[in-house]
């Protein structure tokens, strides 16, 4: 290598170390802390978005946090059923989830997309442990009343009860659990729970330092569509009643002010179709998407 080669790739070398070392403040900030990140199913996206998101799951883990991922499927599972000819309707944004469906949840949710994750968070160099609620008794949950419009919703589940145990053998090991949201019903069948809310229940549990909602929107928008970088609890419930926040958005703000009164500390809504959309939020200065504190 020439002279002027040598000094090229040792500014480069410099310039690596200055980013990383960027990235220490945040890394003491978070040492230790358990971090929880619903990976909804309009952000897997494709190949790429998938392991970028692996990727960040295990620098956290490497970096001193504790990841634990909490993952849906809404759209894996909508499209199973069409395959299968099984008809789907929602109420309330909660899949109304008969015998024969809630079997498909199962197979999709705890079975293909959770040994999915799990498989390209192995390949980039971490250990991950796929489970769902009925592991260890993690989550167990009661039957979700009628909805607003009177509709019986069949299994669809909501945590009456979380135990933590399994999950507390797992965190501070090097190993990232993968959660799907099914659950065991007091009843003893399964129920289909909306990830959004398994996610809060087990942030709460956990009392996370942060969890982390990635969607397929910058964060919580305003009226006139830009993004809203800080929200309050008491914020939230005026955004509702003026109409801002609606559809989806609804229960992912609501379970954001479950997790605030559980003890989390601090919720974040973002796009997690954005590159390393996790590593900027929490590993760099800039941050990405709403905040929302109590
Ligand atoms: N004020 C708002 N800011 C951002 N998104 C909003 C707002 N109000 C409603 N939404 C809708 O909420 C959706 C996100 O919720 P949802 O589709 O349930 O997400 P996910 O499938 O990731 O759980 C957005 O795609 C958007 O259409
Ligand atoms: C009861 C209920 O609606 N459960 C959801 C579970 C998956 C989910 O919540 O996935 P996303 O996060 O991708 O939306 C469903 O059946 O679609």
């Amino acid at each position: 290598m020439t002279d002027a080669g040598a000094s090229t790739e040792q500014q480069k070398a410099q310039e690596q170390a200055a980013i990383l070392m960027q990235a220490l403040p945040h890394m003491l900030h978070y040492d230790d802390a358990t971090v929880v990140v619903k990976y909804g199913g309009h952000a897997m996206g494709d190949e790429t978005v998938a392991r970028d998101f692996a990727r960040d799951m295990v620098l956290l883990e490497q970096s001193g946090l504790n990841p634990v991922v909490v993952h849906g499927g809404g759209p894996q599972i909508g499209a199973m059923l069409k395959k299968l000819g099984i008809k789907s309707e929602f109420s309330d944004g909660l899949r109304i989830t008969d015998k024969e469906t809630v079997e498909i949840v199962e197979m999709v949710l705890a079975g293909s997309i959770n040994k999915q994750i799990v498989g390209s968070i192995n390949a980039e160099g971490g250990r991950a442990i796929g489970l769902c609620g009925k592991d260890g008794n993690m989550v167990i949950a009661h039957k979700v009343a009628r909805t607003s419009d009177g509709v019986d919703l069949g299994f669809v589940g909501e945590p009456a009860k979380v135990d933590a145990t399994v999950l507390e053998q797992v965190l501070g090991r090097e190993l990232i659990p993968v959660l799907a949201p099914i659950a065991q019903g007091v009843d003893g069948e399964t129920y289909n729970v909306n990830a959004d809310t398994f996610a809060g229940a087990i942030a709460g549990a956990l009392k996370a330092k942060r969890l982390l909602f990635l969607t397929d929107v910058p964060g919580v928008l305003d009226r006139d569509k830009n993004l809203i970088k800080e929200l309050r609890v008491d914020q939230i419930h005026a955004l509702i009643a003026e109409g801002v926040i609606t559809g989806g958005m609804i229960p992912k703000v609501e379970t954001c002010i479950y997790a605030l009164e559980q003890g989390v500390e601090g919720v974040v809504i973002l796009d997690g179709k954005t590159p390393h959309a996790v590593l900027v939020e929490l590993l760099t200065d800039h941050g990405a998407g709403t905040l929302i504190t109590r």
